[in-house]
């Protein structure tokens, strides 16, 4: 579980909410005395009475977990400290004077039932020694209960890479902020459940988890045109823009056309098929002033048509989502492409699709956002940790969804939500966000093992959620 609407900060933005803190007159002492207070109210919680394990290591994570041991033992529960080193000068190092307790080596430490990480937070700098890794990973598994503060110990905080982060943490309790590899990376499965603690620090930033988005009843003198009216580009693989076409119209757009050569005539009477003979008759039918959104790219194919249908899109100057095999044909061109385009464009790649495209570096949010700038496009980076990123820097970050999403067919399904928020006036990142959420509930609401036809029926009471 993952908080919804919270904000993400790096290590770096961490350290300058501190100092912010520190420059308003609180003291270092008192900002770690609240993360341990916060460390102990949760480890009291779920602990109900049983010995306690308190990993403390040499940094500001190490101090928390000093904090923290010392309002536990006053709380009169059983606490036994291992320490991995002498706490570096400051607050760490005045926190452990502070603690009288029963203090152990690392190699001398006998498994707890309930077992605190404080080895290490956002500075870890490397990935941990292995002897180290090998007994954290022990007590890990012989704890019944494991909590761990701020970020586990062996994982990036800024990337979600796998530095020697055991498995079996239950619980992580994030303070002041979720930081970025509570949800990119090996971090989704390393994090266990994610708690978010206030220590007071500002977290004003335009990087957050995704929230249910508050979406609008028709109002009384709406009508099928002013709800949204989506177009969906049919190509090779005619059924991937059939699910495009079929969710935009259960996520509220008011008319949903699918454009074809031969448009599917099967289906629900109520989408409406339009035929067209070349891709010069799609440019002239995508003048329509009636057109909201347009989607490209589900089943396009990549060939000479597919070529000419993707330059009618691009002329037609309408918002505009891009999925699939429209991506593939934008290839390593995709920034001059569209940094020439007027109206709006969503780009939807998974990994692969995003790798091809761009050759960015650091985290996934990182690469996401440089690709945003790059484009001038709302990128929706899919995946188990899907990332949107604004070209003005906005982030939007939904994981730890259904897994069983990773099934054919849910991404073309995800480019007809999108659409159809699109259609409906939402914008940027917003639609994005919005689209996402949906997406995922009608996922959870779809149960197991669906497949992506199945998910298009919950869309509608996903939406019944969000009014
Ligand atoms: N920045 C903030 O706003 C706050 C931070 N606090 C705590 O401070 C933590 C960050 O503290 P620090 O910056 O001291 O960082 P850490 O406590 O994560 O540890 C850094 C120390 O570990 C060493 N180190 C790094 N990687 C290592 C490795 N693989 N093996 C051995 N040693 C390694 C470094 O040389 C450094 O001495 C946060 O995660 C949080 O728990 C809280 O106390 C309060 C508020
Ligand atoms: N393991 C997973 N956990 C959560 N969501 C996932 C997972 N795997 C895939 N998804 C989601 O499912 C969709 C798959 O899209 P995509 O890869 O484009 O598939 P397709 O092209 O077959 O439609 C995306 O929305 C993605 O975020
Ligand atoms: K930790």
């Amino acid at each position: 579980m993952i908080p919804a609407n919270a904000p993400i900060l790096t290590a770096e933005q961490m350290v300058d909410a501190e100092q912010a803190v520190f420059a308003s007159g609180v003291s270092q002492d008192e900002l770690m005395e609240r993360a341990g207070e916060a460390v102990a109210r949760e480890t009291a919680r779920f602990a109900m009475g049983r010995p306690i394990l308190i990993l403390a290591g040499p940094g500001n994570n190490g101090g928390d977990a000093y904090v923290a041991a010392r309002l536990l033992q006053r709380e009169g529960l059983d606490v036994s400290v291992v320490a991995t080193g002498a706490p570096k000068a400051g607050a760490a190092e005045r926190m452990q004077a502070l603690w009288h307790g029963a203090t152990t080596s690392l190699y001398a430490a006998r498994p707890r039932p309930v077992l605190v990480d404080g080895l290490f937070g956002t500075g870890l700098m490397r990935p941990l020694e292995r002897g180290l890794a090998a007994v954290f990973a022990d007590l890990c598994a012989q704890a019944e209960f494991t909590l761990s503060i701020d970020v586990p110990s062996g994982l990036d905080s800024d990337t979600g890479a796998d530095l020697g982060a055991p498995a079996g943490i239950d619980v992580t309790l994030a303070l002041g902020a979720l930081k970025p590899g509570h949800l990119l990376d090996a971090g989704l499965e390393r994090c266990g459940r994610i708690l978010l603690a206030d220590i007071g620090i500002d977290s004003d930033t335009g990087w957050r988890t995704a929230g249910r988005p508050q979406l609008v009843t028709p109002h009384a003198h709406s009508h099928k045109y002013s709800r949204g009216l989506v177009v969906v580009i049919e190509g090779a693989m005619p059924g991937a823009a059939r699910l495009s076409a079929l969710a935009a119209m259960t996520a509220g757009s008011g008319y949903v056309v699918l454009a074809g050569e031969k448009p599917w005539q099967g289906g629900p009477d109520a989408l409406v098929r339009r035929a067209f003979g070349t891709s010069t008759d799609l440019a002239e039918f995508l003048e329509w002033d009636r057109i909201d959104a347009v989607v490209l790219g589900p089943g396009l194919g990549r060939d000479g048509n597919a070529d000419g249908y993707l330059r009618a899109a691009f002329a037609a100057e309408k918002p505009l989502i891009l999925d699939g095999d429209a991506l593939s044909l934008l290839g390593t061109n995709a920034a001059s492409w569209l940094q020439s385009r007027q109206a709006p464009t969503w780009l939807t790649p998974h990994s692969g699709e995003f790798d091809r495209m761009f050759g960015f570096d650091g985290s996934k949010i990182e690469r996401t956002l440089a690709a945003a700038r790059a484009t001038g496009a709302t990128i929706v980076h899919k995946g188990a940790d899907t990332v949107m990123a604004s070209p003005k820097g906005a982030v939007r970050v939904l994981a730890g969804g259904s897994s069983w999403l990773s099934t054919a067919g849910t991404g073309d399904v995800l480019a007809g939500v999108l659409a159809a928020q699109v259609a409906q006036g939402s914008k940027g990142v917003q639609a994005a966000e919005a689209a996402a959420w949906l997406h995922g509930r009608a996922a959870r609401l779809a149960g197991p093992a669906f497949y992506a036809d199945d998910m298009i029926k919950h869309i509608s009471e996903a939406v019944g959620e969000c009014l």
